[in-house]
């Protein structure tokens, strides 16, 4: 899913700045759709514990994303 949503990132955003919610729970892929876009392949990732927000550059796309673990309650993502 990582790999056919990175795709569809760097097709339809063009040159404008963006900021993007992607949520889901656990080892559904969302880390991996913006590391495929920075470094290419993927090898391993770090499960991540709620959320995180990363800035991403890809060709003239920057965009920062927030990557949120549905898995835990909604105020602990505002914490
Ligand atoms: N086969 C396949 N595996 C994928 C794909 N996207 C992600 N994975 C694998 O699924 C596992 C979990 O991916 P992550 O990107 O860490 O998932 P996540 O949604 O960030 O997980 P959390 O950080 O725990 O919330 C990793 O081993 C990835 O390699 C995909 O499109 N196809
Ligand atoms: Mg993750």
């Amino acid at each position: 899913m990582g790999g056919f949503f990175s795709s569809i990132f760097s097709s339809v955003f063009g040159t404008r700045d963006v900021r993007i919610f992607i949520w889901g729970l656990d080892g559904t892929g969302k880390t991996t759709i913006l590391y495929r876009l920075q470094v290419g392949e993927v090898d391993t990732t770090i499960p991540t514990t709620r959320f995180n927000v990363e800035t991403v550059a890809y060709k003239n796309l920057k965009f920062q994303a927030i990557l949120y673990n549905v898995k835990y309650p909604f105020l602990a993502f505002m914490c």
